[in-house]
């Protein structure tokens, strides 16, 4: 597998490009102090582990500038479009639930929804080695080695448990800035039991997706796509996301079929329909 080169680095929630990052100054200590007009909403959304989030910050800013997982030009706004925008996810993701995140490049939102909510269990998905080799430092050197796993593949290779990793099951998969709404839902689907669901980050790009490939996502199994707004009140804007329930099992040609979690078939049996899940 080739890895991946500085001029696709990470920029913002929309994947915009980076622009002429490459001359710019490296970032100094005080581009990633969290402004003052943001510590009540980081307090807000990262509660007693503002520290953690603030260690993980620094490490973006330093790290990965210097390998190019992040443009410098990021730093200063690492909290308001990084950390606090991906951590306002937390609210649409249940209490105890397995999280596959995948396309985490740098650890978002995967590894912030890690630092915010103890309570989740998280898998960085993320294909390219110099993105993995970041992630692992981090998760070891964050001290989250027993909540968050990092993943080395695509997710169509996880879905298929081709990537040594075994079969990867969760109740959400999230994602930021990988693929259009219609790749996204044939990759991210089958990681979810039936009931679980997709919830990607989509920003100002949301209704035109959904108008777009709702019918692909229907034949991919997924439900009707809906929009929730994140953060509310907290962040300003708040988060955007296309939230996607997996309501049909339909496998891809090629795909081996997958047995789902415990975790995962609890989240399928409580969306109500009374019926005992079918296996993935
Ligand atoms: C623009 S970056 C976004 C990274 C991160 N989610 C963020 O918002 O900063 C897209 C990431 O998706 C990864 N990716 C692309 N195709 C993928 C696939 N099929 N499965 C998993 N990850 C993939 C890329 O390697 C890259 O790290």
């Amino acid at each position: 597998m080739t890895d991946d080169s500085a001029a696709d680095a990470v920029t913002g929630p929309g994947g915009t490009p980076p622009g002429p990052s490459a001359v710019d100054e490296p970032p100094t200590a005080s581009d990633v102090t969290l402004p003052p007009e943001l510590a009540g909403a980081a307090r807000l959304l990262f509660g007693d582990r503002l520290d953690l989030a603030a260690a993980y910050a620094e490490l973006l800013a330093t790290e990965g500038v210097v390998r190019g997982l992040i443009g410098p030009r990021e730093a200063p706004r690492i909290w308001s479009r990084h950390l606090l925008n991906c951590a306002a996810v937390a609210e649409r993701i249940p209490t105890g639930a397995t999280v596959l995140d995948v396309g985490s490049g740098a650890g978002l939102p995967g590894l912030v929804l890690a630092i915010a909510r103890p309570d989740l269990t998280v898998a960085l998905i993320e294909p390219l080695a110099r993105r993995t080799s970041f992630l692992v430092e981090a998760v070891q050197g964050l001290g989250l080695a027993r909540s968050v796993r990092v993943v080395r593949g695509r997710a169509d290779e996880v879905a298929a448990g081709t990537t040594g990793a075994g079969v990867l099951v969760g109740d959400i998969v999230t994602a930021r800035a990988v693929a259009p709404l219609d790749r996204l839902a044939g990759w991210c689907l089958p990681l979810v039991g039936r009931g679980g669901r997709l919830v990607a980050l989509k920003g100002m790009s949301a209704a035109e997706e959904i108008a777009e490939h709702a019918a692909a996502v229907e034949r991919l199994g997924g439900g009707e796509p809906g929009v929730h707004q994140c953060g509310v009140g907290i962040i300003d804007p708040p988060t955007t996301v296309v939230e996607i329930v997996r309501e049909r099992i339909v496998h891809p040609p090629g795909v081996r079929p997958v047995k789902p979690s415990r975790s995962a078939r609890r989240a399928s049996s409580s969306t109500g329909n009374g019926r005992r899940p079918r296996r993935g």
